[in-house]
């Protein structure tokens, strides 16, 4: 797989829907997260659908074992392409967001977020008192969640190539974090731009501000898919 999603990280679907059909970004591969979702609910994604566009819901669920099964069972309803988990809540909790997942039938693709990209190993020593590095435990999170029924990973282009050698080619590697060679970092810390993304085999790109705060959003999007896919 070998695609760009969006991340549609607007207040509201006015503005968001504005972005899309004034950019003419209409029908391509879109992330929805808390912000919009919280917003606008479950009504977004059948406006999404009705555009055609791929769907990753980027809800990040993170509770209790039964009630993020419960919730699955929920967001299977949606129909949308990738729904995610936060890998730290354990093996129970990711199987039973699978086992949710799986009531609807739909064949939504489960991920489980490692170490979010705004975080650097400083501050995962410091903060968090993780031990190891940041890409063993990245890996060590992305082998819990393979064994607990999880389709791929949210991780950072640079755990991708390790993520691969550990869980097979056929576990995704989503990764967000994306950035071109002179865009503004903002508060992540594992960034990469989409060419490096490919050398390390990273299956899926997630990219925000550096597209919607571009100058010409239709003309930075075009460039990376481009940088992508050369
Ligand atoms: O580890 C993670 C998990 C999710 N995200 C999400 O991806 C986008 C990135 O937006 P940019 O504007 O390109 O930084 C955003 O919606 C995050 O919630 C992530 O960045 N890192």
């Amino acid at each position: 797989m070998n695609k760009l999603f969006l991340a549609l990280d607007f207040p509201t679907w006015a503005e968001a829907e504005q972005f899309l059909r004034k950019h003419e970004l209409e029908k391509i591969p879109v992330k929805v997260g808390m912000e919009l979702y919280y917003r606008e609910g479950p009504m977004i994604i059948e406006k999404l659908k009705e555009m055609d566009c791929p769907i990753f819901l980027d809800l990040k669920l993170y509770d209790i074992p039964t009630t993020v099964y419960r919730a699955m069972k929920n967001i299977a309803r949606l129909g949308v392409d990738f729904v995610n988990v936060h890998a730290l809540g354990g093996g129970e909790m990711i199987a039973r967001a699978k086992e949710g997942l799986s009531s609807g039938g739909m064949d939504t693709k489960l991920l489980a977020v490692t170490l979010l990209t705004s975080m650097d190993e400083e501050r995962m020593t410091r903060e968090l008192n993780m031990k190891g590095s940041l890409a063993e435990n990245v890996v060590h999170l992305a082998c819990l969640a393979q064994k607990n029924g999880a389709d791929g990973v949210v991780c950072s282009v640079h755990e991708a190539e390790q993520i691969k050698k550990a869980c097979g080619e056929s576990f995704l590697t989503v990764t967000p974090g994306i950035r071109s060679e002179k865009s503004a970092t903002h508060d992540q810390k594992r960034i990469a731009t989409p060419a490096i993304a490919k050398e390390k085999g990273a299956d899926i790109l997630v990219v925000g501000r550096t597209i919607t705060e571009a100058e010409n959003p239709k003309q930075m999007y075009e460039t990376m898919i481009k940088e992508w896919e050369l």
